[in-house]
C-alpha cells in the first residue's frame, strides 16, 4: 500500500499521535529524519571539486571539504522541523547558516524548543532575505519555510527569496512539502504564487498527493516518506494511493501454449476522420503490440484500404461493423461530424468493453443524452470490494474507461482547465461519479478515479510523453488489456503505469525526454509487458 493523505488527514493523525507522546517528540523525530536525509544527500552528491572537467573520482573526500548548508526556517512548525535539523547538522560539524523567520505570537512550544536547540548550536543565524541566499556557496539548501500550513501565496520579500533559491545549482531538500506547493493538489498556492523547486523532499507521517501530480513532480523532486514511527493503527484507510504493480498485475495474464488469436480478444479503434487518420492507426498499433488477438480500425468515412506500415491491422468503414464483436476504443481523430456522434451513440449502446477518448469525449461533453446513456451503462456494473487490494475492482465490463486530458475533462465538467488543474483528484472523482466510468485524467501525475471514489495517482512517466499521439497509444494499450479480459479498473491502472514506464525506459536510454515519438513508445510498451511476464509478475 502506498497511501496518500490530504493535509486534514495528516493533521488528525499528528494530533492523535502527539497525544500519546512527550511534547515536541514528533518535531524532534522530523528534525532527526531531515538531518539524516541531508547527510545522505551531502555524502552522495559529487561535491563541486573545481574545474567543470574534473571527474568525480578525483574529487576530494567529503570530510575534507568545507560543507556549507543553508537552512530556511519559516514562522510555523515547518520552520521548527528545520531548526531541529539545523541543530543536528551543526552538532555533526557541518557549517550551517539558518535564515530565520521570526515566529508570530502563536509560536508552538515545540517550535520554541527547536529554536533554543538551534540557537545553542554552532549554527549561524541571519534574517530571511534573497541576498543572504545569493552570497553563499552552498552544498545543500534545506527548505523549512512552509509546510501544510501555507495559507496564502508566497509574496513580497519571501517571493524574492524563493526565486533566489530556485536559481541555485545545489540540491535542495524540502521538508514535508516544497514551500509554496499545495500538498493536497500539487497546485502552486496562488494567485500569483511561487513555489520552491526542490530536488528532494522528505515528507512526514505520510505521503501526500500534491507531491505527485500537477506541479508536484517538478517541485518535489525525489520523495522520501519519514513515518516518524507513528503507530500504524492511527493511520486511516486511504482512499487515495500511488499506482504500483500490485494493484493490477494479477489481472494481466501470461500466454498459454493453447491460446489462439480468439483467446486474446478483438479491439476496434473507431476514429480517423479525414486529416486525422494517424490517430486511430497509432492507437490500433499500440493495441496490437499490447497483445490483442485481432485489431480493427473503423473509420467514420473513406476508410484507408490498409495500414501499409502495419498490414496486420484490418481497416474498415465503421458503418457495417458489428460493435458487439470487439472491445471498442472510440475517439482518436474521430472528428465532430453527425456520423461521429452516431458512432458514439452506437458504441455506448453496445454491450462490450468500451474506452472513450479524444474527440468522442468532446462529443460527449456537448451531448447530455449521451452522458446519461453512458452513466446508465456504468450504473449496471456493480463495484465489488476486493479484500487483498482494498481497491474496488470494476469487474463488469459495462463500466467504460474515459481518458480525458485536462482540456477534455474541463469541457465535460463545464469548468476551465485551470479549475480542473487546481484539484485534479476532485475533478477526476467528480467525472467518474457523474458518468459512472473509470476516469483517467492525463498529465503529469495522471489521476485514475473509479465511480465508487477510489483514486490512484500514477508515478511513472515523464515529459517525453508531451508529444502528439501518446494519448492515442494509451487508449490502444488500455483497450488491448480490456480485450484480454482485464476488468476496467485494473486495465486503466495497468495501461497508465506501463505507458509511463515505457517512456521512463526510453528517456533513460536517451530516446527522450526530448524528441521521443508516440510510435517509439509502442515497442517499449511491448517490451515492458513481456518483462512482467518473464519475471513471473503476471500469471
Ligand atoms: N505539530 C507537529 O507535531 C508536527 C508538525 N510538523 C510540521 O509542521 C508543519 C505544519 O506546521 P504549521 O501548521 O505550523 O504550518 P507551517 O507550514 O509551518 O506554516 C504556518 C506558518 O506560516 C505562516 N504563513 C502561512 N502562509 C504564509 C505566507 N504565504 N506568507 C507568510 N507566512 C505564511 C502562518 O502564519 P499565519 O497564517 O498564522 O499568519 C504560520 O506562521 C508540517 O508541514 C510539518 O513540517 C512535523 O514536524 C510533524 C510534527
Ligand atoms: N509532462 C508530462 N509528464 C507525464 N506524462 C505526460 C506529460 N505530458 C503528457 N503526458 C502523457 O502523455 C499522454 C498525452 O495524451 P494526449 O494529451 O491525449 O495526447 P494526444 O491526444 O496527442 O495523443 C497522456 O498519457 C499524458 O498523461
Ligand atoms: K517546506
Amino acid at each position: 500500500m502506498k497511501p496518500l493523505y490530504r493535509s486534514a488527514d495528516i493533521r488528525a493523525i499528528e494530533h492523535a499521535a502527539a497525544a500519546e507522546l512527550p511534547e515536541g517528540e514528533l518535531m524532534r523525530r522530523a528534525g532527526r529524519a531531515a538531518a539524516a536525509a541531508a547527510q545522505r544527500l551531502l555524502s552522495s552528491a559529487a561535491p563541486h571539486p573545481g574545474p567543470a572537467d574534473t571527474f568525480p573520482d578525483r574529487a576530494p573526500a567529503l570530510q575534507r571539504l568545507q560543507v556549507r548548508v543553508l537552512v530556511l526556517a519559516g514562522p510555523g512548525n515547518n520552520g521548527g522541523d528545520a531548526l531541529e535539523a539545523a541543530a543536528h547538522l551543526a552538532d555533526a560539524g557541518i557549517s550551517v547558516t539558518v535564515l530565520h523567520s521570526r515566529p508570530g505570537n502563536a509560536q508552538s512550544p515545540e517550535r520554541a524548543a527547536a529554536w533554543r536547540r538551534a540557537a545553542d548550536s554552532s549554527a549561524r543565524f541571519e534574517e530571511l532575505s534573497a541576498p543572504a541566499v545569493q552570497t553563499g556557496d552552498w552544498q545543500l539548501v534545506i527548505d523549512g519555510l512552509f509546510g501544510i500550513g501555507l495559507a496564502r501565496p508566497i509574496g513580497g520579500a519571501l517571493r524574492a527569496l524563493v526565486e533566489a533559491v530556485n536559481q541555485l545549482p545545489c540540491p535542495v531538500l524540502a521538508l514535508d512539502v516544497p514551500s509554496g506547493l499545495d500538498a493536497d493538489t500539487g497546485a502552486i498556492v496562488g494567485p500569483d504564487g511561487i513555489a520552491l523547486r526542490a530536488s528532494h523532499t522528505i515528507t512526514f507521517i505520510g505521503d501526500k498527493p500534491g507531491l505527485h501530480t500537477n506541479e508536484g513532480r517538478d517541485h518535489a523532486g525525489i520523495v522520501e516518506v519519514a513515518h516518524l514511527d507513528i503507530d500504524p493503527a492511527l493511520l486511516p484507510t486511504a482512499e487515495l494511493q500511488l499506482n504500483r504493480l500490485e494493484l493490477f498485475a494479477r489481472h494481466l495474464h501470461a500466454r498459454r501454449h493453447s491460446g489462439h488469436k480468439g483467446t486474446y480478444g478483438n479491439v476496434a479503434v473507431i476514429g480517423g476522420a479525414t486529416g486525422m487518420r494517424g490517430a486511430p492507426i497509432l492507437s490500433a498499433r499500440a493495441a496490437l503490440h499490447a497483445g490483442a488477438g485481432r485489431v480493427y480500425v473503423l473509420f467514420p468515412e473513406d476508410p484507408l484500404p490498409a495500414d501499409s506500415g502495419q498490414p496486420e491491422l484490418m481497416c474498415r468503414l465503421a458503418e457495417g461493423y458489428d460493435f458487439g464483436q470487439a472491445t471498442l476504443a472510440i475517439g482518436p481523430g474521430l472528428g465532430d461530424s453527425a456520423t461521429a456522434a452516431d458512432l458514439l451513440a452506437r458504441a455506448i449502446a453496445s454491450q462490450g468493453p468500451l474506452l472513450v477518448d479524444a474527440d468522442a469525449l468532446n462529443l460527449l461533453a456537448h451531448t447530455p443524452a449521451l452522458q446519461r446513456a453512458l452513466a446508465s451503462r456504468g450504473a449496471t456494473a456493480e463495484p465489488t470490494q476486493h479484500a487483498l487490494q482494498a481497491a474496488r475492482l470494476l469487474d463488469a465490463s459495462a463500466t467504460a474507461v474515459l481518458t480525458p486530458h485536462p482540456l477534455e475533462a474541463a469541457r465535460l465538467l463545464g469548468l476551465s482547465v485551470a479549475a480542473v488543474q487546481a484539484d485534479r483528484v476532485a475533478a477526476a472523482r467528480t467525472l467518474a461519479a457523474r458518468l459512472q466510468a473509470v476516469v483517467v485524467l492525463k498529465g503529469s501525475g495522471t489521476v485514475i478515479a473509479a465511480p465508487g471514489g477510489d483514486c490512484v495517482i500514477n508515478p511513472t512517466g515523464n515529459p517525453a510523453l508531451a508529444t502528439a499521439g501518446t494519448g492515442d497509444v494509451l487508449s490502444g494499450l488500455c483497450a488491448a488489456l480490456l480485450a484480454q479480459g482485464c476488468p476496467p479498473w485494473p486495465a486503466a491502472l495497468a495501461a497508465v503505469w506501463l505507458h509511463g514506464a515505457a517512456a521512463d525506459e526510453l528517456a533513460a536510454s536517451g530516446v527522450g525526454p526530448i524528441g521521443m515519438t508516440a510510435g517509439e513508445l509502442i515497442p517499449a510498451i511491448r517490451a515492458g509487458i513481456n518483462r512482467l511476464a518473464r519475471l513471473n509478475l503476471v500469471r
